[in-house]
C-alpha cells in the first residue's frame, strides 16, 4: 500500500485594505452583501479551507475584527495595493504556505486551496494563481511564505503590481473554467444584488 502524505497547512489571508474608489469609497469587505457585510460571506467559504485565517485591512480594523480573526493593516504610506497586504501577512503567517482572497468575491469557490495546493506541489512552484476564461485573478493564490524577503525587495522598488510580480516567479496557473462566476469581484455598485 502506497504511505498518504499528509497535505500541508495553509494559512488564509484575506485581502480588505484597498480603497474601493469604485465603490465610491466604501470599506468593501463591510459593504451589504445578502443581508450582511461582504466579508463575512468570504470568510464562511474560506475558512473550511485553511488552517487558520487572518484578514489584511486599513480602515475599520474594529468591524474586522468582531469576525473573530487577526486583523492587521500594512505597513507601508498609503494604499500600496493588494501586495502590500500579502507581506504584511506573510510576515504572520503561521504556516510555510499562504492563501489569498479578495474580500469582495463571496462566491468563491469551496475547493479553491485544494486545487492552487495540489497544482503547487506537483509543479515544486513558488506561486500558484487561478486563472478563469483565460484571464488571471492573480489575488486568488497561493505562495510560498519563504517568498517574504523577495516580495518585500520588489515593493521597497516601487514595485505594485500583482500580476507582473508573480510573473517574475515560479509560478503555476490553475484553471477554473468550470467555476469562472466564482471569480466575479464585486466592484461598484451596480455590481451588487439589489437590496430586499
Ligand atoms: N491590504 C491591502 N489590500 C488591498 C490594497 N489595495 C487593494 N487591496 C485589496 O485587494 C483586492 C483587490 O483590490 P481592487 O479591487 O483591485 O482594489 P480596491 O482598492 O479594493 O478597489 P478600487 O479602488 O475600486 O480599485 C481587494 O480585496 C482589496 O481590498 C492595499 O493597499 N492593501
Amino acid at each position: 500500500m502506497d504511505a498518504i502524505t499528509p497535505l500541508p497547512p495553509v494559512s488564509g489571508l484575506v485581502l480588505a485594505g484597498g480603497r474601493g474608489l469604485r465603490m465610491g469609497g466604501a470599506d468593501k469587505g463591510l459593504v451589504d452583501f445578502r443581508g450582511r457585510p461582504m466579508v463575512a460571506s468570504v470568510l464562511e467559504r474560506f475558512a473550511p479551507q485553511v488552517a487558520e485565517l487572518m484578514i489584511s485591512a486599513n480602515r475599520n480594523l474594529d468591524a474586522y475584527a468582531r469576525f473573530g480573526h487577526p486583523v492587521f493593516a500594512d505597513d507601508m504610506a498609503d494604499f500600496a495595493g493588494p501586495l502590500a497586504g500579502l507581506k504584511a501577512g506573510l510576515a504572520r503567517a503561521r504556516h510555510e504556505l499562504v492563501a489569498t482572497v479578495p474580500c469582495d468575491a463571496p462566491l468563491l469557490p469551496p475547493d479553491l486551496v485544494a486545487r492552487l495546493l495540489a497544482a503547487l506541489l506537483r509543479e515544486d512552484a513558488e506561486i500558484a494563481v487561478a486563472t478563469a476564461g483565460g484571464r488571471s485573478h492573480p489575488v486568488f493564490c497561493l505562495c510560498r511564505r519563504a517568498l517574504l524577503p523577495a516580495l518585500a525587495d520588489y515593493l521597497a522598488a516601487g514595485g505594485r503590481k500583482v500580476d507582473a510580480w508573480q510573473r517574475s516567479r515560479r509560478r503555476v496557473e490553475v484553471a477554473f473554467d468550470d467555476a469562472a462566476e466564482a471569480f466575479a469581484n464585486l466592484n461598484s455598485p451596480a455590481d451588487l444584488p439589489p437590496a430586499g
